[in-house]
């Protein structure tokens, strides 16, 4: 059983550090469960996860991000993926010439220590077990990684190397925009496929659809860079139906 503490974060753009996006954060994932942010544009929903992975043009100016009671701040982004917290990005990058086979394999590589060799027979073994799992055409993994995707294909890649790497906390940035709701399928089913007790999710998302197929059991509101409300999946119902708005009197009187 794993915790991820995130306590009392403020976070800003590491060029323009007095300026806070995200302005207090508070929020803890355990294993097994699955939290939903949500909250209009621009509130830094992007921001905080980023932030948390460690992402180099975002500095954390007070506060702190806790794995399993022990500060990470201080560790580099790969360190941080070492110690099992997985970043998806909301727009992932492409990498030319790398099949996915590769890549996959390389990062498992990295995560050894010096002198260990990823077994390359075990290695595609586990590769075709969780693609059968994910339902994922074999001749996938020989595409270059995120080259000339569809939005679909860039969350199947993003899925398999969640699955693949086996993180403590993944960390899920999931845009709407651009996606039908067969990509939106794909998270969903991904999401549910590795969802478990070994695993804790933060999901951003902007709209409750995504919701529909992913129950989360805690969802939390951010508006203008602080979470001005928390609840089980009915609040992300009640978000839908009301849209944002009716926050802004919350965020004139935060939530205690
Ligand atoms: N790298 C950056 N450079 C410049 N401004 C940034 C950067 N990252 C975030 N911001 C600004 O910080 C604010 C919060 O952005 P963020 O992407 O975290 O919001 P969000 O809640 O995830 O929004 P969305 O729902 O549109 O994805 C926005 O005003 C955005 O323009």
């Amino acid at each position: 059983m794993h915790t991820l503490e995130i306590r009392d974060l403020v976070v800003a753009l590491t060029e323009t550090p007095d300026k806070p996006i995200v302005k207090g954060v508070s929020l803890t994932i355990k294993s097994g469960e699955v939290h939903a942010v949500m909250g209009p544009n621009g509130t830094g929903k992007s921001t905080l996860s980023k932030a948390v992975a460690g992402h180099p043009d975002y500095t954390i100016t007070s506060g702190d991000v806790l794995l399993d009671g022990k500060s990470i701040l201080e560790m580099e982004p790969d360190e941080r993926a070492r110690a099992g917290i997985f970043l998806a990005f909301q727009y992932p990058s492409e990498i030319p010439g790398v099949s996915i086979a590769n890549f996959l394999r390389a990062a498992l590589q990295a995560r050894l220590g010096e002198g260990e060799d990823l077994d390359a027979v075990g290695y595609y073994k586990s590769l075709y077990a969780k693609m059968d799992m994910l339902k994922i055409d074999r001749k996938f993994t020989s595409r270059a990684v995120n080259e000339g995707f569809s939005g679909g294909e860039k969350k199947r890649c993003e899925i398999l190397q969640m699955a693949m790497l086996e993180p403590s906390f993944a960390l899920m940035d999931e845009t709407d925009s651009g996606l039908d709701i067969d990509a939106l399928k794909i998270v969903a089913e991904g999401v549910n496929q590795l969802r478990g007790p070994k695993l804790g999710v933060l999901l951003i998302t902007h709209y409750q659809r995504l919701l529909n197929h992913i129950v989360p059991d805690h969802v939390h509101v951010m508006y203008d860079g602080r979470i001005v409300k928390s609840g089980d999946k009915t609040l992300a119902l009640e978000l839908e139906e009301k849209g944002y708005d009716w926050l802004k009197t919350e965020t004139a009187a935060p939530a205690a």
